[in-house]
């Protein structure tokens, strides 16, 4: 009966998975058995601490309290959140939290640990965020603070992930240690979905671009969308776009010291989508207007190559080549983009 009881709520962990990502859920599940639980679950409680993050009805220090306290809450059996919630999918995994608490707590103590430290550094750091000089409305000001968010919500990812590939014995110590690698497989994903985000994030009234960069083509970040400033906005995004090229060496080398086949496939996918999605928008002003994403077919093609280093980085090179030649030599940041794309192209 006992085993029974466990593998119902084991299931309903995954069908919480599937409801909340609909093509990266699958590719969980083909990790390795030492992984796949613990990475499922670690995927939970992060969208449940996103949740929470994202929670627009709960006032500040309620909000605060929860992100906090979040690396204890995932070891209280029964507890659930039930104050009011976003919308309905994420809401449902908050309602029922004691599901997932009760998972985590059969993972061993080693995967326990990683994920709790990781709660812990990122709750702290969206708190901080959210209570933070940043707050005049929602804004990053610098380069540098856009690099300390991207940190929090994405660099920390990464961290965990490799501790748990290195405690489930199917990545090197190494690779775990080297935080700055982790690190640029967060930042990459997150920067350029931050790019992809303009529009709608926009119109729900947050703003991650970093005022350090756009101010230098705009006295508000709402000007881009206008056509009379269609030459400022295409600087603009060039800039940010140079910016995220800076990490692409560095995900390069993470993908190139990974061992196990399952975690390969894990980690490249989101990467590939990534360069397709930079490629995409570069020099693309449909951001401005509306979130643009890579066609599905194409998607399909990427998550069907991307199984090994040499498909990978032949991938990389080609959408690369690609903002090469969209590359605009009128662009203010025309020079800097040729030799980011230079350093990456020593790497390739
Ligand atoms: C070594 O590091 C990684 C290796 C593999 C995958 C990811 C990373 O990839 C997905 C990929 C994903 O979730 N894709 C979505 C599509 C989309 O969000 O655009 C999807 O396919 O549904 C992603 O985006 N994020 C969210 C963050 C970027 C904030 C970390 C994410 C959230 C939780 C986990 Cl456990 C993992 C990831 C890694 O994280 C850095």
């Amino acid at each position: 009966q006992q085993t029974l009881a466990k593998d119902a709520s084991k299931k309903r962990c995954y069908d919480f998975l599937n409801m909340t990502s609909r093509s990266f859920a699958a590719v969980i599940q083909e990790l390795d058995d030492q992984l796949r639980d613990a990475v499922c679950l670690f995927y939970l409680v992060l969208r449940g601490l996103d949740t929470i993050e994202d929670d627009m009805t709960l006032d500040l220090d309620r909000k605060v309290e929860l992100l906090r306290s979040f690396d204890q809450i995932i070891y209280k059996k029964g507890w659930t959140f039930t104050e009011n919630g976003p919308n309905e999918k994420d809401r449902a995994l908050l309602v029922h939290f004691d599901v997932v608490i009760d998972e985590f707590l059969r993972l061993k103590p080693e995967f326990q640990s990683v994920i709790a430290n990781i709660t812990k550094l990122m709750g702290n750091g969206m708190a901080d965020y959210a209570t933070g000089e940043h707050r005049e409305n929602t804004s990053i000001a610098t380069i540098k603070d856009f690099d300390l968010y991207c940190h929090y919500v994405a660099g920390l990812v990464g961290y965990g992930l490799s501790d748990l590939f290195a405690a489930s014995g199917l990545e090197s110590e190494e690779l775990a240690k080297d935080k700055a690698l982790s690190n640029s497989m967060g930042l990459f994903l997150q920067k350029t979905n931050i790019i992809r985000d303009y529009r709608e994030d926009l119109d729900d009234g947050r703003q991650f671009w970093p005022r350090e960069i756009w101010g230098k083509y705009a006295d508000n970040f709402s000007d881009f969308i206008k056509p009379e400033n269609k030459l400022k906005a295409q600087h603009c995004l060039s800039n940010m776009v140079l910016n995220v090229l800076n990490d692409v060496p560095q995900v390069l080398t993470y993908l190139s010291k990974l061992k196990n086949q399952s975690v390969f496939n894990f980690c490249a996918i989101p990467q590939v989508m990534a360069i397709s999605t930079l490629a995409l928008v570069f020099n693309n002003l449909d951001i401005y207007q509306r979130n643009i994403k890579i066609r599905k077919g194409e998607a399909v093609k990427l998550i069907l190559d991307s199984t090994d280093m040499d498909n990978v980085v032949a991938i990389f090179r080609q959408y690369v080549f690609e903002i090469s030649r969209k590359n605009e030599a009128t662009d203010p940041n025309f020079m800097e983009i040729s030799m980011a794309i230079g350093r990456i192209e020593q790497w390739i």
